[in-house]
């Protein structure tokens, strides 16, 4: 028998405060005894409750204080708290406790889903006797609207989906804290994508946990719009508000009429959706908006709209089916530009008339922004098209019909037989070989029926591979109008 198995192993002490303090003093950190002293209460319920309650994977000592309790406090070093702070989806009170106990002044508000979780967390600021500081004990989302100056966050969700969560809880001017790994490029990217209206980064500092090998980046966004109850307030002072509950509504009936290209036309007024084009629509042509429709009064208009505009807020199923898109967010109502009648007797301007034959708004929608694009500035609507307006064409454009020059022209058969047309069509010149003339009016090919035959005498083509019978007619459109724009420049 081996004699060593006699000699009784030399017991590793029980660590205890002050192998925490030295720990946390290592990481840059000092508390003051009786802080240290609550820390370490913290841990121990901590440890406690951990088998039953799952919750943390770690369970070394060193490792606990390091990626646990400093990882949770150097936030607080690094930058100046906001207060009140929501610590969203704290788990076991990461990092809210140990923020607590190192900056007591800051006022803290745990958000945790979890029942057992929520009951450990309002045991242990009981027991530990924390003031300035509760749980709230449900899911944090959109419509939570309690007031916030700033929000935490360590582990728990990709930075947009928490952006787009804490939307009604942060104050103008408050920060979104996050907590993160050093390989979050990626996600800060697509929160500033997601986000450009509402939130701006303002910090992306990379730190190690004390001399620990444990990279760490704190990502700071800063609120810069309103939140909701804000702006609901504010937009129900500045608009005129119309709540429409019924379809017999004359408003709502004048609104269904504008899902047809007659209504429209006598209306003159258009229905814009998606996010985007009514922001550019908003900030470009702010005189043309008449009303921001909204199917809840929790989508109040941005703040930047006229007063002039009203607020339609809709019952939800009268706003669907007005959102032909499916947009579910708010559509706005514009005054659309006064299509003059076109003239071909007058002769033509100098550069590119686009004719418009397309019945496919999205195609009338493309070309006019390929049209505008390229600098051919005179588009022509011939009397098969589909309405340059339809929510289609409008998405389609991405807003550019609101500001293009646009004419009503004939029914393709109707134009003149001595315009100077220029065709597209596949047995055409090759677009690339073809001397366009000073002034010419580009016809692109009819989806289904094609080309009248008197109108094929100056016809172009792109040229393109026999595995695909033909390209999209507004495509071929933009190809050629390039292929124009290119040859003024020389
Ligand atoms: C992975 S844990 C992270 C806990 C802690 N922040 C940490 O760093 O150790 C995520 C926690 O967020 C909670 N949670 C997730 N979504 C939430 C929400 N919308 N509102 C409140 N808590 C949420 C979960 O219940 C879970 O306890």
């Amino acid at each position: 028998m081996n004699n060593n198995s006699f000699q009784k192993k030399p017991e590793s002490k029980a660590p205890g405060p002050k192998d925490m303090d030295r720990i946390l003093q290592s990481c840059g950190i000092a508390l003051s005894p009786d802080r240290i002293d609550l820390l370490w209460q913290y841990h121990n319920r901590l440890r406690q409750a951990n088998p039953e309650l799952n919750l943390t994977r770690i369970h070394r000592f060193e490792n606990m204080v390091i990626k646990l309790y400093a990882d949770s406090i150097l936030p607080g070093e690094l930058t100046a708290l906001p207060s009140p702070l929501l610590d969203l989806g704290t788990g076991p009170g990461m990092p809210g406790i140990p923020l607590k106990i190192a900056f007591p002044d800051t006022e803290i508000v745990l958000a945790e889903t979890r029942q057992n979780r929520v009951v450990f967390l309002e045991q242990t600021i009981s027991s530990l006797g924390l003031s300035g500081i509760r749980v709230y004990g449900h899911a944090v989302t959109p419509s939570f609207e309690q007031m916030f100056a700033g929000v935490i966050t360590r582990a728990v969700e990709h930075m947009d989906k928490t952006l787009h969560r804490i939307q009604g809880c942060v104050k103008t001017g408050g920060l979104v804290i996050f907590m993160k790994g050093p390989g979050c490029a990626d996600e800060i990217a697509a929160a500033q994508q997601a986000f450009s209206y509402s939130f701006e980064l303002r910090q992306d500092k990379a730190y190690s946990i004390g001399n620990t090998p444990n990279q760490r980046r704190l990502v700071i966004f800063e609120r810069t719009d309103a939140p909701p109850a804000r702006r609901r307030q504010q937009a129900a002072e500045k608009h005129r508000i119309r709540d429409i509950q019924s379809a017999q509504n004359t408003t709502y009936k004048d609104l269904k009429k504008l899902l047809t290209a007659k209504g429209m036309k006598k209306q003159n007024q258009a229905l814009v959706s998606g996010a985007k084009q009514i922001t550019d629509i908003i900030a470009q042509c702010s005189g043309k908006c008449l009303a921001w429709i909204s199917g809840s009064e929790n989508q109040p208009p941005p703040e930047n709209l006229a007063s002039r505009a009203a607020w339609y807020r809709l019952a939800p199923e009268l706003f669907d089916t007005l959102d032909v898109l499916g947009t579910r967010s708010p559509l706005l109502l514009v005054e659309i530009p006064v299509i003059i009648p076109w003239h071909p007797g007058a002769g033509l301007p100098p550069g590119c008339t686009v004719l418009v034959p397309f019945q496919d708004p999205e195609n009338v929608g493309a070309v006019i922004r390929s049209a505008v694009a390229f600098g051919a500035e005179n588009i022509v609507l011939l009397a098969e098209a589909a309405h340059p307006f339809h929510p289609r064409a409008i998405r389609a454009s991405g807003g550019v019909v609101m500001h293009a020059n646009l004419m009503q022209g004939p029914p393709i058969g109707e134009l003149p037989t001595d315009l100077p047309v220029v065709a597209l069509s596949m047995s055409g010149t090759p677009v690339f070989e073809f001397a366009f003339p000073q002034s010419f009016a580009l016809l692109p090919g009819m989806e289904g029926p094609g080309l009248p035959r008197g109108l094929k005498k100056n016809a172009v083509s792109i040229p393109m591979s026999p595995k695909v019978e033909s390209l999209n007619a507004a495509a071929a459109a933009a190809i050629a109008l390039y292929t124009w724009s290119q040859t003024r420049r020389i």
